[in-house]
Formats: C-alpha cells, structure tokens, sequence
C-alpha cells in the first residue's frame, strides 16, 4: 500500500546563510542513515523471504535506490515509515536503465545486484556521477562473471548479468572508494562459489563502511570470515530475511553537532547509538579535539563549545564523509590545521578537497590542497558567494560557516536533498530553538 503522506517541499537555488545571532542551543533530530537505509534494501532485496526497513531515511539518493531495485524486479510497498521490500520469485529481471543520480551506494552496489540477474542493464546518473571512478568495480564484476560493457572508467555502463554467477577468489584495488568492496561483499553469498576478495592497492578508506556491510550481512545469517586484515571469504548460501530499523544518520547529525561548536553554543542529538559501525560516530572524537565537550546522556550526544577551537591534525581516512565540515571548523579555529588520508575524496560528489580549497579561500581563509588532504590556516573570513558544486556536504560546510561570517550565499541549496531534505527547515529550527532559549534566559535572569 502506498501512503497519502504528502510530500515534503524540497528548498533549491540561492540560500542566504543565516547567522547566528546568539549562541545555537538546540535539540536535533536527524533521519536515517543513508548508509544503513542503502543496505537494509539490498540486502532485503536478495534476501530469501519479504523484509520490512523501519525509520529508512527517505532521500534522493534513498529514492533512487528504491527505483533502481524495482526495476530489477524487487517489490517495495511504502507504508508510511516503513517499508515492506519483496525479492523477485525468479530472481533478478532487469532489462532497463536505471538512473544512479549522483549516489555512490547506488551507482556501486546495483550493478553488483544486476550481475545475478538475467537481461541487461544500463546505469547512467547526474553529469557530477559521470566522472566518479568506477574502474575497480568494474574489473572486479568481470573477474566474478557478469558481462560488463564501458566506455571507460565511469557510469555510462551496461551489465549482463548471470543468474549463476560464480564469484570465487578476485583482487580488488578498493583504494579510491570502499563502496567497491561493499558492493561484492553485498553479493558474495549469491554467487554459486561465494567469494574471496582481497583488497590490493594503497589505504582502504572507510574501514568502519566495509565492517558496517559485513555485520548487516552476518546478521543474515551470511558466513563472512577475515583471516587477513584485507580479505574477506564469503560463503555462498542465502541472505535470511530480515527486519531491522535504521539508525539517525550521524554524518548529517555532525553538520548540526558542529553549529554548537562554531558558536560555543550546545547541540543535542537524540538516539545516538550506544554502538555502530556509522563513521560519522568519530564525530565525538573530532569534537573533542577541537575542544568541545562531548558527553552521552540519557536525552542523546551532547555537544558543548569550548571557549576556543583548537586547531586539529586528523587522519580522516575512516570518516572522510565528515571533510567539509571538519575543514569549516578549522577555518575558523586558532591555530593551522592538517587534515590527512582523505585524498579519495577527489572522487566524492566533487573533488571535495579542491572544492573546499576554491570556497574556503574564496572566503579569505588561506588553505592548500595535499596529496592527501588540507592544511588550513585560519584566517578572518569574510562573506561571499559559496559554490556547492552539487554537493550537500559542501552545503553543510557553507551554512555551518554562515552562521560566524556575516553574507555567506550558497548558490544553490537543493544538493541537501541527497541525503537530507529538511536540511534546510533543520537548520532554521535549530537557530529559532536558539533564539527561544536566549529569550527564555533573558526572561529567566
Ligand atoms: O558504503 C557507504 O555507504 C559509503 C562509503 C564511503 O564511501 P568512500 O569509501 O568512497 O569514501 C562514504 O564516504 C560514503 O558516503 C558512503
Ligand atoms: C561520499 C558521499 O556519498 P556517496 O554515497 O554518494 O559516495 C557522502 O555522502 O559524503
């Protein structure tokens, strides 16, 4: 059954950022997890019976994925937050195309999907998507069977797939993005010899990504081992059915965790998991090294300002999803800034390290792109126009450093919609919140 629930309007072009005028005191209450809602339907998706995903986050790169499965056969009935998904009875029947957006988790995880099925499939997304490296899977869903056609390393591409696929031992250079690896391990336990895959090449980033898909599929009942620290063995068997609930999504949680620190104000998240696999939950740590005070409480994670803002030296090679904002807080921080391990990056939704190195210094801050990373010297900033470049995590960086800097426009605010939609109603609900509190305090004094 599909709900009558109606349909949020989604904010797009020029988003004057607003300022604080006051320190942000404010609850928060972010959706599901993109990561977490992403895996739950394929998985659903090939399982061996009908699931239900309660509290998926309902995005663009979420709606996506959900048209995408539907044109591989799969039933998805949306009844109000949850969903019912129901696996094709004869497996995976794609003949189509099926339109990636710029949504890593799809444009990696569904061709790995149309390799078990029969017919051919066409994967295509947003201009942005066409120049995000897909190469490695590619080789990779060759070595496992599928009939794999590109012109290159990048979406356009056409996959055959096979309802036997074989799978068995392959090498894959998951180097550039730790989708890749997720992706074959997602489909490891469908393949008629499973799978054994060992990552070769340089760092594989997102560690806490790739222990997020072998624990939802060990869950399933899916036999998963790691005898070495970059090889994984999948058994072949089936994929039990599963329900589960998605947790908030603490990468978009940390944009809003972060207002408390640019304002030595203090942000609450409610339902902050005891323990995760999300990357986002080293935002904890992140803060801390900032200064802030961050502490669990039975009301969620609690994140104080401190007086200053430490500058901070950090691999972020587990959490690169954090980047944008961790550079907006350290353009305005007291001392130089390195950030390290991130130089995959440059293949996220834009190359995000060139991206904050042109907004950043666009605003007056002096900032340098590494082979691996920033380094951020702060400086007073001044407003300006802040290019997204289709990217909510740029987004997020701009608004986070418009509520210190007087005039900061983003030029176009509909990117939040990827993983996020209320972005922007979040953001005023957490600066109105504020401004409630500091009457209150007023009254109160
Ligand atoms: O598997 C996932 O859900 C994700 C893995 C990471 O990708 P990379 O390894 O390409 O950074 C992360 O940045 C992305 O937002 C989501
Ligand atoms: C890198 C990101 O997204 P994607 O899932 O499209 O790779 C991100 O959300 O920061």
């Amino acid at each position: 059954m599909r709900s009558a629930r109606p349909r949020r309007a989604v904010d797009t072009g020029r988003w004057p950022a607003p300022l604080a005028n006051e320190p942000v005191h404010a609850t928060v209450r972010v959706p599901g997890s993109k990561s977490e809602t992403n895996r739950a339907l394929v998985l659903a998706a090939l399982a061996d019976g009908p699931s239900r995903i309660t509290g998926g986050l309902d995005a663009r790169d979420t709606r996506l994925m959900r048209a995408g499965l539907r044109t591989l056969g799969v039933r998805i009935d949306d009844d109000g937050d949850s969903w019912q998904v129901t696996p094709p009875a004869n497996g995976f029947v794609g003949s189509g195309e099926i339109d990636c957006g710029l949504a890593g988790t799809v444009m990696r995880f569904l061709p790995a999907v149309a390799a078990l099925g029969t017919g051919e499939v066409r994967f295509t997304g947003d201009e942005e998507a066409l120049r995000r490296p897909m190469g490695p899977l590619l080789d990779a869903l060759s070595d496992m069977g599928a009939g794999v056609e590109a012109d290159g390393d990048t979406l356009p591409v056409r996959i055959a797939g096979r309802t036997n696929l074989p799978g068995g031992p392959i090498n894959l250079d998951s180097s550039t993005s730790s989708q890749y690896l997720s992706a074959v391990l997602l489909v490891g336990a469908r393949c008629a010899d499973g799978l054994d895959v060992r990552h070769v090449g340089g760092t594989l980033p997102s560690r806490p990504h790739v222990q997020m898909t072998v624990e939802m599929l060990r869950q399933r009942g899916v036999r998963i081992e790691q005898p070495e620290p970059d090889r994984w063995v999948v058994h072949p068997g089936p994929i039990a059915a599963r329900d589960s609930v998605v947790e908030p999504d603490l990468s978009n949680a940390a944009a809003f965790l972060a207002a408390a620190l640019i304002t030595q104000g203090q942000v609450t998240v409610p339902d902050w998991p005891e323990r995760t696999n999300q990357p986002g939950d080293l935002a904890r740590d992140v803060f801390a090294a900032f200064g802030a005070s961050v502490e669990r409480t039975a009301d969620g994670l609690v994140v104080r300002g401190g007086r200053r803002l430490n500058g901070v030296d950090l691999d972020l090679s587990a959490a690169s999803e954090l980047t944008p904002v961790v550079a907006a807080l350290a353009a305005v921080a007291h001392d130089t800034s390195h950030l390290r391990g991130i130089g995959h990056i440059r293949g996220h939704e834009t190359d995000r390290l060139a991206a904050l190195e042109a907004e950043l210094n666009n605003l007056g801050s002096h900032t340098r792109q590494t082979e691996d990373g920033l380094v951020i010297h702060p400086r007073v900033l001044h407003g300006g126009e802040w290019h997204t470049y289709a990217d909510h995590r740029m987004a997020h960086a701009g608004a986070l450093l418009g509520l210190l800097v007087d005039d900061v426009t983003l030029d176009e605010i509909g990117c939040t919609s990827k993983t996020l939609p209320e972005f922007p109603l979040l953001w005023a609900q957490m600066l109105s919140d504020s401004d409630d509190w500091s009457d209150g305090r007023r009254e109160g004094v």
